[in-house]
């Protein structure tokens, strides 16, 4: 059988994916795992294609200090253990910078290009990039595909790729990226099957994670974004402020005598919910919390996709549908319930039983606004561009060169 691994590799996690190959390039999901806790209490939990337990391994904390060696664990169980090897592997990479606009077979010299990103995904990057340099190095031979978060977004016209800031910077690549490209991409190749009436309209997607962005689509293509030149912009996220006045910044280097890597480790790991409730990072312990500080942290985070979704529909002209997706807006019915009252004034009206059931259409027929709810699937949309590319670079015939 012929499979494609695919690795999204997190800050402290590595979850990973076994599609195979099956008849006219159709791919079936046959292996769901992941590696979490590392560096702190590491776990290998993996399951099959009807969601059956195929591992639930603890490790000690020094067995796998960090991300890299994980990937090998994963990899020594996926072949040792199961038999597994892949044709080809497919990585979610965060950031691809101003060239990238589509994913790219790996080698040595994409690795390079990519390194000169980590500074501008420091919770991604490197993790990224990591398990990549891994298997170039103890199978060099096996493809390897990058499947950039920033791709998607290419598309954007030039009003929202600026700054207000010197050319000279936006030639260097101070632009607005945007990010949660491969989770906007799979949305917008589902929509016309889920809701074909709206698939080529104008809709916003707000994928809420532990980053959080929110997508302005026209047609199927992205016009505009919350995120920018990190994924720091826009939303309040987990432990990430989201949209901040730069004078902040200046604020904590000039007054609090806080270096440049003493911000960015602030910026993207204290601040956010994180930050504001003083409580947890994680929507389901604010949720349960009865800390006011708590509450504050999810009335600012509704607030905020409401403030950000009227900066959308002004990009769009219009809104005709609203989407939520990602761990979040996929199962935090009092989320999306808070967002819609933000959103009550463009029309829209949530029916709370569909909400409750977390049910593909959720607002009321008589809603001006349709609202839906649409699982993402980042890991399938890796697979599909990985097995495409192998398909058309024959340099690459994944069949001569599977690893045994
Ligand atoms: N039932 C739920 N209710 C509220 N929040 C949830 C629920 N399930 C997951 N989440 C939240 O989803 C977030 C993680 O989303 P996910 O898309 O998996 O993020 P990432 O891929 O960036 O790690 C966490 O904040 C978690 O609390
Ligand atoms: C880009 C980004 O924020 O990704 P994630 O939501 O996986 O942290
Ligand atoms: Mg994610």
């Amino acid at each position: 059988m012929d499979t494609i691994l695919v690795v999204n590799a997190g800050s402290s996690s590595v979850k990973f994916q076994i599609f195979s190959v099956e008849c006219e390039g159709r791919l079936r999901r046959q292996i769901k795992g992941q590696m979490d806790g590392i560096g702190a209490r590491p776990r290998l939990k993996a399951s099959g294609a009807g969601g059956e337990s195929l591992a639930d391994r603890a490790y000690p904390i020094e067995a796998v200090p960090d991300v890299s060696t994980a990937m090998g664990v994963a990899g020594a169980w996926l072949r040792e253990e199961l038999r597994i090897h892949p044709i080809a592997v497919g990585h979610r990479v965060v950031h691809g910078g101003p060239d990238y606009d589509k994913p790219v077979l790996i080698d040595h010299g994409v690795v390079a290009r990519l390194e000169r990103f980590i500074n501008l995904a420091p919770l991604h990057q490197p993790h990224n990039l990591a398990p990549i340099r891994s298997i170039l190095t103890n199978f060099p031979t096996l493809p390897q595909v990058a499947c950039f978060d920033t791709a998607f977004h290419r598309t954007h016209g030039a009003l929202a790729d600026y700054y207000a800031i010197p050319h000279r910077l936006h030639a260097e690549g101070v632009r607005r990226y945007g990010f949660h490209g491969l989770s906007y991409e799979y949305i917008a190749r589902t929509l016309p099957s889920v809701a074909p009436e709206i698939a080529k309209r104008r809709v916003i997607v707000a994928h809420l994670g532990s980053g959080a962005s929110m997508c302005a689509m026209k047609d199927g293509r992205s016009v505009e974004s919350t995120m920018g030149f990190t994924a720091l912009d826009g939303l309040p996220m987990g432990t990430r402020p989201g949209q901040l006045d730069p004078g902040v910044v200046l604020y904590l280097l000039a007054e609090k005598g806080m270096s440049a890597a003493g911000v960015q480790d602030f910026l993207y790991r204290e601040c956010g919910l994180k930050g504001l409730s003083g409580v947890s990072n994680d929507m389901r312990e604010l949720e349960r919390s009865e800390d006011p500080k708590a509450k504050l942290a999810i009335d600012y985070f509704a607030y905020r996709i409401g403030l950000n979704a009227g900066m959308l529909a002004a990009a769009l002209q219009g809104l005709d549908a609203f989407v939520f997706t990602a761990g979040i807006g996929e199962n935090s019915a009092t989320i999306r319930a808070r967002v819609a009252e933000q959103l009550g004034w463009l029309g829209v009206a949530l029916d709370p039983l569909e909400n409750s059931r977390h049910a593909p259409l959720i607002s009321r027929s008589g809603s001006l606004i349709p609202v839906y709810v649409v699982p993402t699937d980042e890991e399938l949309m890796i697979a599909q561009h990985t097995l495409s590319l192998l398909m058309s670079t024959p340099s690459s015939n994944p069949r001569q060169e599977r690893v045994s």
